[in-house]
């Protein structure tokens, strides 16, 4: 059992699978914060980045999942707070990676790109992998 918090966010394109995600986050006995959008009405994806990274800033989630169309302009959204790394990824190894490597805190989605299984690979693999550290460390500092 983990008490982390996943905080999940997306446009109109991408209420489906958070849904599939965020209930499979919660199976796997993460807490989970829902930013919306919920319905398949037009919104702008900068104000759900936007509101991703003030979640990740205030330390209400440790961990985030976006998803627009492409997964492009939402992760730029949330990539222009300080606070926030967010990996577009489209395949497991990516997503290990960027936890690797990166130390992603937010994982960025296209669900207009990749499919279900691929997501949900995605998702197990950021919610699995540890950061590295060593010389990833010295790297991720220079980003900030
Ligand atoms: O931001 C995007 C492109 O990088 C996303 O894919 C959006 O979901 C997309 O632009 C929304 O497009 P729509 O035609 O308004 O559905």
């Amino acid at each position: 059992m983990t008490s982390k918090t996943i905080a999940f966010a997306c446009d109109h394109a991408g209420p489906a699978l958070k849904n599939v995600l965020m209930a499979l986050a919660e199976e796997w006995g993460y807490k989970t914060l829902n930013l919306g959008t919920d319905g398949p009405e037009s919104v702008d994806y900068p104000d759900f980045g936007v509101a991703m990274a003030k979640a990740i800033e205030d330390k209400e989630a440790d961990l985030g999942v976006l998803i627009c169309g492409t997964g492009i302009g939402i992760s730029i959204a949330a990539n222009r707070n300080p606070n926030v790394r967010a990996a577009l990824c489209h395949s497991g190894l990516t997503a290990r990676l960027t936890r690797q490597h990166n130390n992603a805190n937010v994982l960025a989605l296209g669900a207009r790109i990749i499919g279900e299984e691929v997501a949900i690979d995605c998702l197990k693999e950021f919610l699995n992998t540890e950061f590295e550290g060593g010389r990833h460390e010295r790297r991720v500092n220079k980003l900030s």
